[in-house]
Formats: C-alpha cells, structure tokens, sequence
C-alpha cells in the first residue's frame, strides 16, 4: 500500500487566525497548504457573477462540480483566479464571505466541493485551513487543532485587517454579520462548525500570533515525532 501524505488540519470560526496560522505552518514545515474557505468564497463569486440564485441547490450543484478556479502561488501569496480573471481581492468583500456561508449549507454542494480539496493531499504534507478539515474532509488527519477567540476579538481583528486593504468597516456590523456566520457554520445539519473528538482545542482570545504559532508548531512536531 503507498503511505499517504500527512496533514495538518485548523478549524475554527471567522477570525480566529486560521489563515494566519496555516501559512506559517506550510511556510516552516515546508508542506502544501489548502485554504477551503476560499473554494466556498469562489463559489459565492462565481454565483453573484453568473446571477445564479444563492438559494438554489439545484444551480448551485453543478457550478460547484464544474468551477473553474486556479490557486497560484506568487510571490509567496496566494493568487485565486476565477474563469482567468484574478479575484484575490474581490473574494474577500462582506458580501461574499456571508454569501460562501449560505452556499456552503448545501450538502451537496459540499460533496461536490470533497475530491477537489482531497487532492490537495500531496507529499510531503498538507496543511489544510476551514470548518470540517478535521470531521469530514481528513478524518485520518494525524494532526487536528481547533483555533477558536471570543467573537469581540475576532471582530477587531477582522476590522483591522480589512482596514488595513483600505476598506470602510464598521465595527457592530461586522459583529453582528460574525456573529450570524458563526451560528449558520455552527447549526447547518451537515458538516457543522465543531472541533474534531481528537482535536486540541486551542483559545487565542489572549495569545499573540507568535505564541499561537509556536504552540501549534510544538504540538503538531511532537505529534508527527519531526
Ligand atoms: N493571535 C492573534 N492576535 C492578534 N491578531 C491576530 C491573531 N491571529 C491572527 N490575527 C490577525 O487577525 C486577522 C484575521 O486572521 P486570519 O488568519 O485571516 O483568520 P481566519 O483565517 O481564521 O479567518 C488577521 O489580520 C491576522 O493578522
Ligand atoms: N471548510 C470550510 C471552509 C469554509 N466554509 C464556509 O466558507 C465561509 C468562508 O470561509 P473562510 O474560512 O474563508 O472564512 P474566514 O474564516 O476567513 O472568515 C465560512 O463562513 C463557511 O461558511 C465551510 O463551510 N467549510
């Protein structure tokens, strides 16, 4: 049997620093990194784009099966590019990431979007960033961390960062609208926003990105014997 590449998998809320996390990760151990929240954010897009209707299974099914996406690293960063056209920016609007939480209720819109992000699985690891990366994508996962931060600080965070790209952001709406993601994410029927049974938990309400980055690093080297 040919052994299959490890992964490292971080789940958790809006905010919490998955992305922040992940990247660091990929860059100190040098493994892939799969951000899935973007393939739900390209989805949104695509949808608005097309004017499909965001409350239709039906359309949404195939546009998923069929999305034409490319994710480029250049520079370091990553690129997302939809139909040839570079949407890193445009796919992190307010609109769309509450739009990527309405299409990613779906069940199966869902399991069209699962053999697209297994195959980011390659050697000599993965480090895979979103909601179910630990129940349902990579259960076998030998590595599983929850990142979690309380929604006040997750919000700040999230104005900072939007900002900082030169976006006008009020803090109570993003709250609110934090708040609204997180409890669809929580209470869809498939594929909820809950840490794996063998997940470490991880709080970073109090923790500097460093800290949360040494920790997890610590953990996942001790885990993997690397
Ligand atoms: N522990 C932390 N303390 C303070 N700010 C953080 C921390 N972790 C991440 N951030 C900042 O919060 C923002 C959101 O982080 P991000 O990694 O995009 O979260 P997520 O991917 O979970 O939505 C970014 O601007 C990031 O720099
Ligand atoms: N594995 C995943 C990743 C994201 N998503 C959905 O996609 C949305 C955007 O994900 P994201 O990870 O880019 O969001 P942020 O944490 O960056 O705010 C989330 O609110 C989820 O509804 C999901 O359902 N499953």
């Amino acid at each position: 049997m040919t052994a299959i590449a490890p992964v490292i998998t971080i789940d958790g809320p809006s905010g919490a620093g998955k992305g922040t996390l992940c990247k660091a990760m990929a860059e100190s151990l040098q493994w892939h990194l799969l951000d899935s929240g973007a393939i739900y954010r390209v989805l949104a897009l695509a949808a608005l784009h097309h004017q499909v209707d965001i409350e239709s299974e039906e359309a949404l099914v195939p546009m998923a099966a069929h999305l034409d996406v490319r994710f480029l690293s250049v520079e370091g960063e990553m690129q997302v590019v939809l139909e040839g056209e570079d949407v890193t920016g445009e796919i992190r609007t307010q609109e769309v990431s509450n739009t990527a939480s309405r299409v990613a209720a779906f069940p199966r819109v869902r399991e069209a979007l699962l053999r697209r992000q297994r195959a980011f699985r390659e050697e000599p690891g993965l480090i895979a960033d979103g909601r179910d990366m630990g129940t349902v994508v990579f259960p076998d996962a030998p590595v599983k961390i929850f990142l979690d931060a309380s929604s006040e600080e997750r919000a700040h965070r999230r104005m900072l960062q939007l900002q900082e790209k030169g976006f006008n952001v009020n803090f109570d709406r993003l709250l609110s609208e934090i708040k609204e993601r997180d409890d669809r994410d929580r209470n869809r029927a498939i594929a909820p926003l809950v840490p794996a049974t063998d997940a470490l938990v991880l709080d970073s309400t109090s923790m500097s990105i460093e800290q949360v980055i040494e920790k997890a690093l610590d953990y996942a080297r001790q885990k993997l014997g690397i």
